[in-house]
C-alpha cells in the first residue's frame, strides 16, 4: 500500500507541523532526521504541540476530573494551572530540549510570548478558562526564520490581561499555517495515518469522511483532526496531511467544487 510521503519541499516552503501529545512520549529519532532533511531543503517550520496524554496524568495525580466537550477539554480553575503547567513546564522544554540536542535550533514559545496567541474565552460558561484565537504574531515567526531558529508553540493562548487560556493544539496549528499562509500543515500523530479496515488509506476526500464517521470507521480524536484538515483547505491551505513520525500517511483532499 503507498502511502502520501512528505518529502519534497521546495526552497522557502513553509509548513506548520503539529505534533500530538499521543506521539510524543515516542517520538524517535527518525522525527528529528525528517525535520533535519526538510531544513536542508530550504523549508521554513513552525511547530505546534498538544499533550492530550500528559495533562491526564497530571490532572490524575492530583485527583481533578475533566471532561470533554465536541473534543474540547472543559477547564476550570483548577485545571488550567495544571494544564499550563504541563504544557509550558513539561512538553514545551522536552520537546524543545530535543530538538536541539539533534543539531536543530529550536526556540520554545507559548501565547504569552511577544504576544504570539493573543485570545478572548470561547465560551467561559461552557468551556470555562478555554480560548477563541484573536491574533498571532506572525512576524515573531518570521523574524525566528530569519535566524534559523524553529519555533516550537505550546497551544496555550492570552487574553489581553494576561489569562492563560487552554487551546486544542490542532486548532493552534490550524491558526498559525492560515495567518502564516503555510503551504502545508502536517498533524502528526500515532498512527501512519487515517486508516480503513487496519490500511492506512493514500488520499482521503470529504465525502469519505462523512461516511467513515457516520460508520463508526473514524472516530474519538482523529474525528476533530479530519475535519481541521477539511477546514483548512477549505480556507486555502494548499496541502494537509494526517502522518506519523516518519511524516508519512494520508493526504486529505478539498471539496470538489462543481462548475
Ligand atoms: N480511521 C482511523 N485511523 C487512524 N486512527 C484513528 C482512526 N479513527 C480513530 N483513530 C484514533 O485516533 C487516534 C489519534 O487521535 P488523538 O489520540 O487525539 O491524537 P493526537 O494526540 O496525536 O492529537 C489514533 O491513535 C486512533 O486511536
Ligand atoms: C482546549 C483543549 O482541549 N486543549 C487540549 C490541549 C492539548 C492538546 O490539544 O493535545 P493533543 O494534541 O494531545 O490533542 C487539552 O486540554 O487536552
Amino acid at each position: 500500500m503507498t502511502t502520501y510521503k512528505s518529502t519534497q519541499p521546495t526552497a522557502h516552503k513553509k509548513l506548520v507541523i503539529k505534533l500530538g501529545g499521543s506521539m510524543l512520549a515516542s517520538l524517535t529519532d527518525t522525527f528529528f532526521d525528517e525535520i533535519k532533511k526538510l531544513k536542508a531543503a530550504g523549508a521554513e517550520i513552525v511547530i505546534v504541540h498538544g499533550g492530550g496524554p500528559a495533562i491526564n496524568q497530571a490532572l490524575k495525580e492530583r485527583k481533578i476530573n475533566t471532561y470533554t466537550h465536541n473534543g474540547i477539554r472543559v477547564t476550570n480553575e483548577d485545571a488550567i494551572s495544571i494544564v499550563t503547567g504541563t504544557l509550558i513546564g513539561t512538553v514545551n522544554p522536552y520537546l524543545t530540549g530535543r530538538l536541539n540536542r539533534a543539531g536543530i535550533p529550536a526556540v520554545g514559545l507559548n501565547g504569552e510570548d511577544g504576544t504570539l496567541i493573543e485570545c478572548t474565552y470561547l465560551d467561559q460558561d461552557t468551556y470555562g478558562y478555554v480560548g477563541h484565537i484573536e491574533s498571532i504574531n506572525i512576524d515573531l515567526l518570521e523574524q525566528l526564520q530569519k535566524i534559523d531558529y524553529i519555533p516550537v508553540v505550546a497551544c496555550i493562548g492570552a487574553t489581553i490581561d494576561g489569562t492563560a487560556l487552554n487551546i486544542n493544539g490542532d486548532t493552534v496549528a490550524s491558526e498559525i499555517a492560515l495567518e502564516w499562509g503555510a503551504d502545508e500543515l502536517l498533524l502528526v500523530t500515532d498512527t501512519p495515518g487515517v486508516k480503513f479496515h487496519e490500511e492506512t488509506v493514500e488520499e482521503l476526500t470529504p465525502e469519505q469522511i462523512d461516511l467513515w464517521i457516520l460508520s463508526g470507521d473514524i472516530y474519538g480524536g482523529m474525528i476533530p483532526k479530519v475535519r481541521a484538515a477539511v477546514e483548512c483547505l477549505e480556507s486555502g491551505i494548499p496541502q494537509v496531511n494526517i502522518v506519523n513520525d516518519s511524516l508519512e500517511g494520508t493526504s486529505i483532499l478539498g471539496k470538489k467544487v462543481l462548475v
